[in-house]
């Protein structure tokens, strides 16, 4: 990217090493002193949904010049432990950021857990919420594939499934024997976004959400992410330049003016096959859910009904 992009940031690391500095000079000229990089609560959240894209939308993101991210997942709001140690710990936990600069965090089991957005609410009531999603089923099948590859440390914020459930084809997990969908299989459970998203409305203006269609994320970011630039109000920055489409990997990686970066290879794993028949059942069961989502959000995300 052009050299804005890295300018905001690396005065931001320059600066905090200047600070941080045993040597630095006590007092100087109050007019001369640049302005200091601070660690602020955020004021965007990528709330979820699990693997629907969380961490290459924030990626994404953090290569615009105003945006400064958390760089792990902070589980504040959804783990009571963390939650006890109180907003000074939160914020101990952010990057260092200018004035105007917007600080986002992702954990994204902040959207399925419901004491969460009572307690966004309090720590901020015109925080930005943005919430990435994609086709149900394919969502499904990704986690699925994420918990079978479990019990490697690749994902350790995640319980570890069920003894035995991971070894399970997927087709067995998510229809029960009598042919009815597994609801209460976690997977599933979780794709069932209205659900979940309608206890953040009922906390927080619908403009205050942004819906991100994943899907579509993967295949063209830049459309995506220039709707996300305008929610957020910062200029539009992130352009085609900074993406190129690597063909081993199967998507988009990310380009700035000093590297060239594709996600882990926890990121766009390859899914095991599932049978079409259970898909199309999947699907059909999807529909109404779908629709009520699409009801609760107001937008048609057009996903396939068999
Ligand atoms: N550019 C790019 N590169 C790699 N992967 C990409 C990208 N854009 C979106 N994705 C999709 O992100 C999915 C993982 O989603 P999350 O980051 O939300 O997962 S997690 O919940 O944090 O574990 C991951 O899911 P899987 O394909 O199942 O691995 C990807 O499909």
């Amino acid at each position: 990217m052009a050299s804005a992009v890295g300018e905001g940031r690396k005065l931001a690391q320059a600066e905090s090493r200047v600070i941080s500095h045993p040597m630095a000079p006590r007092k100087r000229n109050r007019q001369l002193r640049p302005p200091r990089p601070v660690k602020r609560l955020p004021q965007a959240l990528i709330i979820g949904v699990r693997k629907c894209g969380t961490r290459a939308l924030l990626e994404m993101l953090y290569l615009h010049p105003m945006v400064q991210k958390a760089s792990g997942e902070v589980h504040f709001f959804d783990r009571d432990e963390n939650y006890a140690l109180g907003l000074d710990w939160y914020r101990s936990k952010m990057p260092l950021s200018f004035k105007g600069q917007i600080t986002i965090e992702k954990s994204p089991s902040y959207f399925v857990t419901p004491e969460v957005p009572e307690r966004v609410r309090a720590m901020n009531s015109s925080v930005r919420l943005l919430l990435i999603v994609r086709e149900p089923v394919t969502r499904a099948i990704s986690d699925y594939t994420q918990l079978r590859s479990r019990a490697t440390p690749s994902a350790p914020a995640h319980p570890a499934p069920p003894a035995g459930e991971a070894a399970r084809p997927f087709e067995h997990l998510a229809i029960t024997a009598d042919g009815s969908i597994n609801v209460a299989y976690r997977p599933i459970a979780i794709s069932l976004y209205h659900s979940y998203l309608h206890r953040w409305l009922e906390v927080f203006p619908r403009e205050q959400l942004l819906v991100v269609n994943g899907d579509r994320l993967i295949e063209d970011p830049v459309p995506q992410l220039r709707r996300i630039e305008t929610f957020l109000g910062i200029e539009h920055k992130i352009g085609r330049r900074n993406f190129y489409f690597n063909e081993t990997k199967g998507f988009y990686c990310l380009r700035n003016d000093t590297t060239d970066k594709c996600l882990r290879e926890t990121k766009g794993r390859k899914h095991p096959r599932v049978d079409p028949a259970v898909v199309t059942k999947l699907r059909r069961f999807f529909v109404q859910h779908n629709q009520r989502f699409y009801e609760l959000v107001g937008e048609d995300l057009g996903w396939p009904e068999d």
